[in-house]
Formats: C-alpha cells, sequence, structure tokens
C-alpha cells in the first residue's frame, strides 16, 4: 500500500491507470448483509428499469428503484437512458446505509439507484455512469448485497479488462476520472442462481436537490 492510501486508510486502486477504484471488501458481518438483503428485497417499490433504444421502449428483466434527497419531499424526476424517473423517499434503511458507506469512502452522496438482479441470468452491460446531472468525477459508492457476482471494467482505448468479485456487504468506490476512461458491466452468468441487490450511491449536482 503507498503512503498516501495507508494515511487515509484507502485500499489500493485497482485500476492501473486513469481513474479510481478502491474495492474495500466487506465492511458489515454477513448476517448484517443478509438482514438488509431482506428488508430491500421486501420494503422496495421494485420496477422495471425503461430505456429508449433507438426510438423504442425497453423494460428490462432486473427490476430498479431510485432514492434522492428532496428539499420539500416532493418526488424528484431525473432523466437517463431517454426515460424520465422519479425519486422515492429514503426509507431508514438506507439512510442507514448511506451513513456507512460515507464514513467508509469519506465523501457524501444525495441519491441511490437499486438494482435487483433475480439471478445470474440477468446482469448490466458496458457502460460508464457519466448521465449530465451527475456531479462531474464524483464518487459513485457501491454497495452489494445477497449473491457474489464477478465485476470487470474495460478501459476505453487500450481495452484493458480488471475484474473482480464482489462479495455480499462489501463496498467498492469509484472516482476520478474512472467514468471518463473506463466502463464497467455485471456479466451474466450461468453459473449464480441466486438474486443480488446492489446500490450505488451518488451526487446528483442539481440546485433542486439539497446537498447533505
Ligand atoms: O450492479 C452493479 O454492481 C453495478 C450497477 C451499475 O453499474 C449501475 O447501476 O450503474
Ligand atoms: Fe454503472
Amino acid at each position: 500500500m503507498d503512503l498516501f492510501s495507508a494515511l487515509l486508510d484507502e485500499p489500493l486502486n485497482i485500476l492501473p491507470t486513469d481513474g479510481v477504484v478502491n474495492y474495500y471488501g466487506e465492511i458489515m458481518p454477513l448476517s448484517d448483509s443478509d438482514f438488509y438483503f431482506e428488508r430491500l428485497l421486501n420494503t422496495i417499490a421494485w420496477r422495471c428499469d425503461q430505456a429508449l433504444v433507438f426510438g423504442k421502449l425497453i423494460e428490462t428483466k432486473r427490476k430498479v428503484a431510485w432514492c434522492a434527497d428532496t428539499v420539500d419531499g416532493k418526488p424528484f424526476a431525473y432523466t437517463y437512458s431517454g426515460v424520465t424517473k422519479h425519486s422515492i423517499a429514503f426509507t431508514q434503511e438506507l439512510l442507514t446505509l448511506k451513513r456507512l458507506v460515507e464514513q467508509h469512502s469519506n465523501e457524501s452522496y444525495n441519491s441511490c439507484l437499486l438494482n435487483l438482479y433475480h439471478s445470474g441470468e440477468e446482469g448490466m452491460s458496458w457502460h460508464s455512469d457519466g448521465e449530465q446531472d451527475l456531479k462531474k468525477n464524483g464518487a459513485i459508492a457501491s454497495l452489494s448485497f445477497g449473491a457474489e457476482r464477478k465485476f470487470a471494467f474495460k478501459h476505453k482505448r487500450s481495452k484493458q479488462v480488471i475484474s473482480l468479485q464482489l462479495k455480499p456487504g462489501s463496498l467498492l468506490v469509484m472516482k476520478g476520472t474512472t467514468q471518463q476512461h473506463w466502463l464497467h458491466r455485471l456479466p451474466p452468468t450461468k453459473k449464480v442462481s441466486e438474486p443480488r441487490i446492489n446500490l450505488t450511491f451518488r451526487t446528483i449536482d442539481t440546485p433542486e436537490l439539497k446537498q447533505s
């Protein structure tokens, strides 16, 4: 570990160049991550994700939800993949998890995208999280529950691929210029039959959202 990382108590950067991705491993015991998995599965208003692809509305098997802080408690509208989504309020569990992730990563976040993959057959293809309203070079913190899955990064120019396993209860933080230079994906696999829930905490840079 380099001195800077050691001073910050930050794990090593898993990217060789052009960005920073810190994998913290499990930040809670398995009993806690099992508890959060069940709570999130049963209390979140999960919906299929929608995207406009070549003018056609596509629905994913993967389910999503999106939480954001708001100034006056009203749902916040946010457009990505050509479709406008409306936020739900942060639940108690999500606020607790947001605080935990903020403490570990030493960053703050004002929104959270939740993904539910029913089995290994569902994944997410190569993309970067470069939505317009996301804070430029802001940190994105990814917390995983349920089935362990492989996660991969691919450099946009050199095509170099770096992959790792995301354990239940683990935290991965992408920051700096990562989204400019690297794609990431959750590859589908026949080897996993159990469901997985992933939360990505982000900062949306807009006057409508309070910066907490
Ligand atoms: O499920 C994951 O681990 C990643 C999800 C993701 O990349 C995203 O929501 O943008
Ligand atoms: Fe992503």
